[in-house]
């Protein structure tokens, strides 16, 4: 008797179950899940990218941002943005936030605005259909272990910044971290701006701790707080005043996380690290 036809029909009755009495199964099939359906999307998306713009071009992270919006409602997850204001400054910009998991994609995908893409470590460009659809979207990658081909690369960036109107999306904790605090800031986005002479838009993701939990296999469902602070103009700056202007944006940040993670924790429960 043919009994493979009954294996999907296990697995349906299977999945549901363990999904009920087991915490660390939720966490492993949410995180299988995020990255094959995010996989999914790029395999649909990568036709779409060149049929609308013909190869590599920012206008397609209009099309991955649609894609990607419904993804939250997968996982269980909610946004709640403030600041929405602070986003509508005209010309280019460089976006600063902080970065704990690769689930940031959805948050930035909430709030990205119009002709803004990302810089990506280049291991990402090796993501399978995520990797050539970030390609697709324009994605500036670096070689962090080589500080001098990285900051080559973002002086390029600096310029195409102003000759083609655009805006980039910097991780200046320059990997991700869940330590339940920010890690101290690398330079790139401030020499970035300053080069450019663009105003900096800090963007905070409060803490995710709430409902992911790596070491304890916990992924629930949970809202994200997603606050949007003024610019901050560089415009006279040079790159003596990199430094500075790093503390300062480190500063307002890091105050504005323990705020609005706090605020979560006082609705939620306690955040545990
Ligand atoms: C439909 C389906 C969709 C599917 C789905 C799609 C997803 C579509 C969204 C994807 C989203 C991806 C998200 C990825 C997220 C990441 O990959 S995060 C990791 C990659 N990003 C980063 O690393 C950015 C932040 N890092 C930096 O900016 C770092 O400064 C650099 C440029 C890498 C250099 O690193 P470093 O040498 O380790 O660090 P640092 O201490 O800052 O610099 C050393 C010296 O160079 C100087 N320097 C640094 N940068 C510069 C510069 N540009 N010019 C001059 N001097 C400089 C510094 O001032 C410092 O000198 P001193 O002040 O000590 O004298
Ligand atoms: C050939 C198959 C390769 C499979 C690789 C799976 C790739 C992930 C696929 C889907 C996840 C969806 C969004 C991916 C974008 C997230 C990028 C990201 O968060 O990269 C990490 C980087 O910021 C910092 O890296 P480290 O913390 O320094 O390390």
């Amino acid at each position: 008797m043919d009994v493979l036809w009954m294996i999907p029909l296990l697995l349906l009755m299977i999945i549901p179950l363990l999904m009920c009495t087991s915490s660390t199964f939720v966490f492993y099939f949410k995180k299988f899940f995020y990255v094959a359906w995010m996989m999914v999307l790029a395999l649909i998306g990568i036709p779409l990218c060149i049929l609308k713009s013909g190869g590599r071009d920012i206008e397609n992270m209009r099309i991955i941002r649609f894609m990607v919006r419904h993804v939250k409602y997968l996982l269980g997850l909610r946004f709640e943005v403030s600041g929405w204001e602070h986003l509508q400054t005209e010309g280019p910009y460089v976006v600063i936030s902080n970065h704990q998991s690769s689930l940031d994609v959805l948050g930035l995908m909430e709030i990205l605005p119009d002709r803004c893409t990302t810089i990506a470590k280049k291991e990402l460009i090796y993501a399978g259909t995520v990797g050539l659809i970030c390609w697709l979207g324009g994605i500036v990658f670096i070689n962090r272990k080589k500080t001098s081909d990285a900051k080559s690369v973002m002086a390029d960036a600096a310029k195409t910044m102003l000759d083609d109107q655009i805006r980039l999306w910097v991780f200046p904790e320059g990997t991700r971290n869940q330590n339940g605090d920010l890690l101290p800031f690398k330079k790139g986005a401030f020499h970035l701006a300053v080069q450019a002479q663009v105003p900096i838009i800090p963007v905070v993701f409060s803490s995710y701790s709430n409902f992911y939990l790596r070491k304890e296999k916990q992924f629930k469902s949970g809202i994200i707080r997603l606050k949007i602070l003024p610019k901050i103009e560089t415009k006279g700056m040079t790159s003596d005043d990199v430094a500075s202007l790093s503390d300062k944006s480190f500063d307002l940040m890091r105050a504005a996380f323990l705020d609005i993670s706090d605020s979560i924790t006082r609705s939620n429960g306690p955040v545990r690290h």
